[in-house]
Parts: structure tokens; C-alpha cells; sequence
């Protein structure tokens, strides 16, 4: 017999997109994760119909500052969206099924593209604070080590044993990302490059960034990849990016230092800027 790993049933994710449905007209197919100081983002929804994470049967509740936490279903740039204002990490405490619950809810609601961002600290060198990047790749540590979002018993109705993960941000998600970004005169601030998920909350040492420089990471943050892996597994289509909020510490110097406010301000700098990337972006996905 296998350890029993926290689990939520296909009927207990149906019932909570249930509850929703029966209380929300819109009927979104792409969904919106908003990350550390970008929740704004919600707020710029027409028609909206707003659930608070409490009001929610069995979902977890927000417990970091940026993460105002409330389900946001609206229209952004004429098409239905469902905005996640404030998502869950394992840091909190929380379960990966926790963390990912969402997902697989807005999989039931009728979710097939999924956007997922996040505040993410700079370890590539050429990245300065207020740079946006295209997650073209992710590397999952705590997977690495077991702790997949997909350990456990597996449930065929959202997808596979054994889901690829090669091709887990769509590529043509990300050219429509390039193009939005063009719309909105943000070329010059985009890049593209591989994010890498770490357990937190700690931040970074300086030897863990160096290791993070050395393997290829850009940028480093500690959220996305059980999000985007539970999406991939049930089918979504996802893309992804990451507001650059500070640049990780790479030198033995103490008078340096990164702290959850900084990371805040820079979606503060950036919110009307990503809001219009993200509209520019909607407008371009094929319903
Ligand atoms: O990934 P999001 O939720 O955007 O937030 C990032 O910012 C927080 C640290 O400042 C961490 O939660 C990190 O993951
Ligand atoms: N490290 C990890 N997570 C983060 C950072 C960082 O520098 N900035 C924002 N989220």
C-alpha cells in the first residue's frame, strides 16, 4: 500500500466548479493566475463576478501579503476570463493538491488556455527589475526531489500517468505573448528564459544563485511550475511569464539585500504595463 498523499476526488473538484457555475453567468476558457503584486490585473475585469477564496467549499485561503485572494471571473478585451487574485504556495503549508487545486476547478469551468504569472527574482545577468519574461521552461526542484503535484494515486479523468513535459509552455502562446508585447510598445523590456521553481520561503543564498547561474536558470521564483504541470497534465494549453522584481544577490555583500516589499513595489511599477500585456495577449488567443 502507497503513503496516502493528499488528494482532492474528480466529484469533490466537480462539486467546487460546480458551486460556481451555478453561481457565475460567465463561462471562461482561459484563465489567469495572478502573481505576487499583480492581482490588478482582476480588478480591470468587466461584468465581474468576484468569490472570495472563504466563500469557496474546501478551497485553501490567501495568507500572503499581494495575494488579495478571490476567484475574479469578468470579460477582458470581449472574451470571458476567470482570474485567480492571489494563488497558493507550498511554503504556506499547503498541500501540492492545494496548491493546485485551482487548476484542475478552472479545468471543470471550462478553462483550455491558461496564463500564468509571477514575481520572479533575475539570475540571468543581462535581467534588470521591470523586465517582463516569456517562461519558455521551467525546472520543478522540489520535483526534481519527488515533490511532483502529480505524486500519488493517478486520476485518469484529468489525464496521464506519465504526462510530457517537453513542450509544457506552448510555443505559440509565447510568439502571441511577443506579439501582444509589440502592441503595447514592451518589446525592449521582454525576454525569454527558464524560470526556476524553488520550495521558499527563504530567499536565495549566494551560492544556490551561482548554482542557478551555472545550470541555465534566468529566473527564480517559488511558484508556476505545480501550477503549470497539473494544467499540462489535464490538457490546457499554457503560457507563461515573469515580472523580473529584483536581481538575485550573486555577491558576498551585506549590504545587499531583497525583501517581499521590493518584489511588491515592482508590480506596482509594472501593473498598468502587464494589464495591458495580458489584454493585448487575450485578444490574440483562438477560442
Ligand atoms: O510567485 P509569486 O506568487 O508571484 O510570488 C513570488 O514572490 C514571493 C516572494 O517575494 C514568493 O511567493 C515568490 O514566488
Ligand atoms: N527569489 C525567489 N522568489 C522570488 C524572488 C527571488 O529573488 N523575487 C520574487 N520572488
Amino acid at each position: 500500500m502507497a503513503d496516502v498523499v493528499e488528494s482532492y476526488s474528480y466529484e469533490d473538484i466537480e462539486a467546487i466548479s460546480k458551486f460556481l457555475l451555478e453561481r457565475c453567468r460567465h463561462r471562461p476558457k482561459i484563465g489567469i493566475i495572478c502573481g505576487s503584486g499583480l492581482g490588478g490585473l482582476a480588478d480591470t475585469l468587466q461584468e465581474q463576478e468576484a468569490f472570495p477564496y472563504e466563500s469557496i467549499p474546501k478551497f485553501p485561503v490567501s495568507t500572503v501579503s499581494g495575494h488579495k485572494g478571490r476567484l475574479v471571473f469578468g470579460v477582458l478585451s470581449g472574451k470571458a476570463v476567470v482570474c485567480m487574485q492571489g494563488r497558493f504556495h507550498m511554503y504556506e503549508g499547503y498541500s501540492m493538491a492545494k496548491v493546485t487545486l485551482p487548476v484542475r476547478v478552472m479545468k471543470l469551468l471550462g478553462v483550455e488556455t491558461m496564463l500564468v504569472t509571477n514575481a520572479a527574482g533575475g539570475v540571468n545577468q543581462d535581467y534588470v527589475p521591470g523586465d517582463i519574461m516569456i517562461i519558455k521552461d521551467h525546472i520543478n526542484f522540489p520535483g526534481l526531489c519527488g515533490n511532483n503535484p502529480l505524486r500519488g494515486p493517478n486520476n485518469e479523468k484529468f489525464g496521464p500517468r506519465f504526462p510530457a513535459m517537453n513542450d509544457a509552455y506552448n510555443a505559440k502562446l509565447r510568439a502571441s505573448l511577443r506579439a501582444a508585447a509589440k502592441l503595447c510598445g514592451l518589446s525592449d523590456h521582454m525576454k525569454e528564459g527558464v524560470y526556476a521553481y524553488l520550495g521558499g520561503p527563504a530567499y536565495e543564498t549566494v551560492a544556490e544563485l551561482r548554482f542557478l547561474k551555472a545550470i541555465g536558470v534566468d529566473a527564480v521564483g517559488m511558484s508556476t511550475a505545480p501550477e503549470v504541470i497539473v494544467a499540462r497534465h489535464c490538457g490546457m494549453k499554457v503560457c507563461g511569464l515573469s515580472l523580473i522584481s529584483n536581481k538575485g544577490i550573486m555577491e558576498y555583500d551585506p549590504s545587499l539585500v531583497i525583501d517581499h516589499s521590493e518584489v511588491l513595489e515592482a508590480g506596482r511599477v509594472r501593473a498598468a504595463d502587464i494589464q495591458s500585456l495580458v489584454s493585448n495577449l487575450v485578444k490574440l488567443i483562438d477560442e
